[in-house]
């Protein structure tokens, strides 16, 4: 049992230090909003993930883990995990200032040798700046690690738990060594290396998985001209253990707080040793055309979309979230609402955020509400409530069922049978007149 704190009670921070206390540590998680953490003392989760809240109750009664504002009470933390945000500035590189200002928060308070974790996402060579900005700060001795988080929302207690690897980037083996031991109830395989590599996998893993992303995007939209279905063109090429199946769903594109903002972040660290990287570049480029791809096609399909009753399913970056940090739904409401398009709209989680964003839509508090007398829908999230709708309400409760789907959530053949003009990504479109139905 070692005592850890956690600075940051974010999505990262509440997950790492709800983890840690789960195998067995004894936990301080730190967090400058109070609103977040008396939220956390009554045993409420200011974020929603599955399993979360039960599971910070749980170690909550059994005295392992504890939330304050109050800085001292790290002092005797052998661990210091530091897991603040990193957003992005607006040239696209990291903003480290809550990092620096954690950082010498903790450079104040600490009273004895101490191991401090970066698994907040830095930019390459920032652990190595950090390490001295602390030690320059407090006579006493400060160790420093990098442990890049890769957790994904939706599924983070999951992935701490069974993640692929554990990555410890530190300059002594028994810095390493004391992490190590601190991750060892959890039997992930851990991989140990220098703290700039350490940084840079992180930054290179959320690259090569939003380039998969936007590679199958862009062969989506090839498939859309040449008659060819990008799921089985997908399954197909999944089938080779070298490409692997995961991040190949066709759609519009990534969001979230993370993606976008690391692939930005890594082309500005490129420039600043004057590396030009032209693929990322690339990669971003085609996901901000992504995004705005079914607008394009729903205003070739109606010639304006002004006045036009639109539904939009879904508004959180992905299932399973309610976080709406850079997701597709900010893109595409605020270009419909431009467009002079009326918009309704309803997501199972995130609709208390979304008022905040979107004081010109109607939120309507179920799916059928959401759909009746509409003249089109627009499915931008692939929650299981829209993926288990059964076709015929769409037919029933729409003037006209005309649907544009973001994430391919239904199999062509269904939708054949049924009424449907249906617009999907890298798929065929098809429009259904009623005759052909009923044969
Ligand atoms: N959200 C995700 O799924 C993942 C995020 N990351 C990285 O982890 C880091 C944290 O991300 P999130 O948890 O999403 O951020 P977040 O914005 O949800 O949480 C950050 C928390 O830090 C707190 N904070 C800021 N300054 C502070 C200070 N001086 N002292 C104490 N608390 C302070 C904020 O109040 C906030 O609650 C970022 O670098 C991100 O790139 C990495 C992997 C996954
Ligand atoms: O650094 C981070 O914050 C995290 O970023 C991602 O996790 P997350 O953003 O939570 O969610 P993902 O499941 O990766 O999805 C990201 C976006 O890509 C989109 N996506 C994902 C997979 C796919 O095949 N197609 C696709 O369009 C999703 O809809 C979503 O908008 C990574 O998967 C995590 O490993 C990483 O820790």
């Amino acid at each position: 049992m070692k005592k850890i704190a956690v600075v940051g009670a974010g999505y990262v921070g509440l997950v790492t230090s709800v983890g840690l206390a789960h195998i067995g540590h004894q936990v301080t998680c730190i967090d400058i909003d109070h609103k977040k953490i008396d939220s956390l003392r009554r045993g409420q989760s200011p974020i929603y993930e599955q399993s979360l809240e039960p599971m910070i109750q749980e170690n909550q009664r059994q005295n392992r883990i504890t939330f304050t504002s109050n800085y001292e009470e790290l002092q005797d933390a052998e661990i210091i995990m530091l897991a603040v945000g990193t957003p992005q500035l607006s040239d696209g590189s990291a903003n480290l200032t809550f990092i620096y200002q954690a950082a010498e928060r903790i450079a104040h308070t600490v009273q004895q040798p101490v191991t401090i974790v970066v698994k907040s996402t830095v930019p390459v060579g920032t652990c190595e700046k950090l390490h001295e900005y602390v030690q320059e700060r407090t006579p006493h001795p400060v160790e420093l690690a990098s442990n890049p988080e890769f957790l994904r929302e939706g599924s983070a207690l999951k992935d701490f738990f069974e993640g692929d690897r554990i990555v410890i980037g530190a300059n002594h083996e028994e810095t390493s060594q004391l992490i190590m031991e601190m991750y060892t109830p959890l039997q992930i395989p851990i991989m140990t290396t220098d703290l700039a590599s350490a940084e840079m996998i992180k930054y290179a893993s959320n690259a090569f998985l939003a380039t998969k992303i936007s590679f199958i995007n862009e062969i989506a939209s090839i498939c859309e001209k040449v008659g060819a279905n990008v799921e089985d063109v997908a399954n197909g090429m999944g089938m080779d253990q070298r490409i692997a199946p995961s991040f190949l769903q066709a759609g519009i594109g990534y969001g979230g707080s993370c993606f976008p903002k690391d692939t930005k972040a890594l082309v500005q660290m490129a420039g600043h040793v004057e590396h030009r990287f032209e693929l990322l570049e690339s990669v971003i480029h085609v996901n901000n055309k992504q995004q705005n791809k079914l607008v394009d096609q729903m205003k070739e399909r109606f010639d304006t979309l002004l006045r036009k009753r639109v539904t939009v399913l879904g508004l959180s970056f992905k299932p399973g979230t309610d976080d709406l940090r850079e997701a597709a739904s900010l893109v595409i409401i605020d270009r419909l609402l431009r467009e002079g398009a009326s918009i309704t709209a309803y997501d199972p989680i995130a609709m208390p955020r979304a008022k905040e964003y979107f004081p010109a839509v109607t939120f309507a508090s179920n799916v059928e509400e959401a759909l009746s007398e509409s003249e089109v829908a627009i499915i931008v999230t692939e929650w299981d409530e829209f993926k288990e709708l059964p076709l015929h309400y769409y037919e029933e409760l729409m003037d006209e069922a005309i649907i544009f789907d973001g994430r391919n959530c239904y199999d062509l053949e269904q939708v054949k049978k049924h009424r449907i003009e249906y617009y999907s990504v890298g798929r065929p479109v098809i429009r259904q007149t009623e005759s052909a139905t009923l044969t």
